[in-house]
C-alpha cells in the first residue's frame, strides 16, 4: 500500500478573471494563496504527511505546494518538477475570456474544446503573446516538443511517462507522494488511476486547493475508486463551479 496526494493549485489570477490559462504562467490570487494554506491544514488535520513532492513548472502549482508545505512545516521536502505535469496547453484559446468564447462559438464548440477527450483547440502561433516558445523554463526541450495546443488525450500521453518513471518509483519505495499540478493534468492522472472512459472523463472536474488522497495497492491502482477529498462537501461544490465556468 502507498499513499498519493493530488493537489490542484489554488485559484489563479486568471481563474478569477475567467480566462483560458493553459501554459500561461498566471500566479495565485489572494484567495488562491489562502486555498493553498488551507490545503496544507487539511493534510495536517488528516495526518497525511508527504515524504516527497512533484510539481509542474508553472508558478501557481509551485506556489501552492510551497504554501501548503509551509503550513505543514515540510518546506524542506525533496521536490522534483516537470513540464509533464503542466496544465493542458490551451492553444489559441490561451488568454481568451471563457464566457466571451462561449458566446462567440456556441455551447457545443466551447465544450468540445474545453472537455472533449481528443479535440484540441486551434494551435497558438509561435509569435502570439501567450505562446511559450522561447520561454527559458522549456529551454531544455527541443522546440517541437513544446506544445502549441493539446487535448486531454495529448496530456495523458505526455503525463503518463512521468507517472511511471518518476512518481511510481517513489511510491514503490514506500514514500507518500504529493503531486501539485493542474485541473487538466490531474484529470489525466485520475482518468488513468480510476480507469475512466474517454467520454465519461468530460464530467470530471477537479477543485482548486483541496487535497485528493488515494491509497494505492501493490500494482499502484486505487484501493477505492475516486480516492477521497479531505473536504468532500467543499470539493463537490467547487467542482460544480469549475464545470460551470464560462456560463
Ligand atoms: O484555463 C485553464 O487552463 C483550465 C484550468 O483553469 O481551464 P478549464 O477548467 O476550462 O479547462
Amino acid at each position: 500500500m502507498s499513499t498519493l496526494v493530488l493537489l490542484r493549485h489554488g485559484e489563479s489570477e486568471w481563474n478569477a478573471k475567467g480566462l483560458f490559462t493553459g501554459w500561461v504562467d498566471a500566479g495565485l490570487s489572494a484567495k488562491g494563496e489562502e486555498e493553498a494554506r488551507r490545503g496544507g491544514r487539511l493534510l495536517v488535520e488528516a495526518g497525511v504527511r508527504p515524504d516527497t513532492v512533484h510539481t509542474s513548472l508553472l508558478t501557481r502549482a509551485i506556489q501552492t505546494a510551497n504554501l501548503a508545505l509551509g503550513v505543514a512545516d515540510l518546506l524542506w521536502l525533496p521536490v522534483t518538477r516537470s513540464w509533464r505535469l503542466n496544465e493542458r496547453h490551451y492553444g489559441a484559446l490561451q488568454g481568451k475570456d471563457k464566457a466571451q468564447t462561449r458566446a462567440e462559438f456556441g455551447d457545443e464548440q466551447f465544450m468540445l474544446w474545453r472537455r472533449s477527450y481528443d479535440v484540441p483547440p486551434p494551435p497558438i502561433a509561435d509569435d502570439d503573446e501567450f505562446s511559450q516558445v522561447g520561454d527559458a523554463r522549456y529551454g531544455h526541450m527541443p522546440s517541437e516538443l513544446v506544445p502549441r495546443s493539446e487535448c486531454l488525450k495529448d496530456v495523458v500521453q505526455r503525463m503518463l511517462p512521468y507517472w511511471f518513471d518518476r512518481i511510481v518509483p517513489d511510491l514503490a519505495a514506500g514514500r507518500t507522494v504529493l503531486v501539485a499540478a493542474h485541473g487538466n493534468s490531474l484529470r489525466a492522472l485520475v482518468k488513468h488511476l480510476d480507469g475512466i472512459g474517454d467520454d465519461e472523463i468530460a464530467g470530471l472536474n477537479i477543485p482548486t486547493g483541496i487535497p485528493l488522497v488515494y491509497e494505492l495497492d501493490g500494482d499502484f491502482h486505487p484501493v477505492a475508486k475516486g480516492g477521497r477529498y479531505l473536504d468532500p462537501d467543499a470539493a463537490a461544490a467547487a467542482a460544480e463551479a469549475v464545470a460551470n465556468q464560462g456560463r
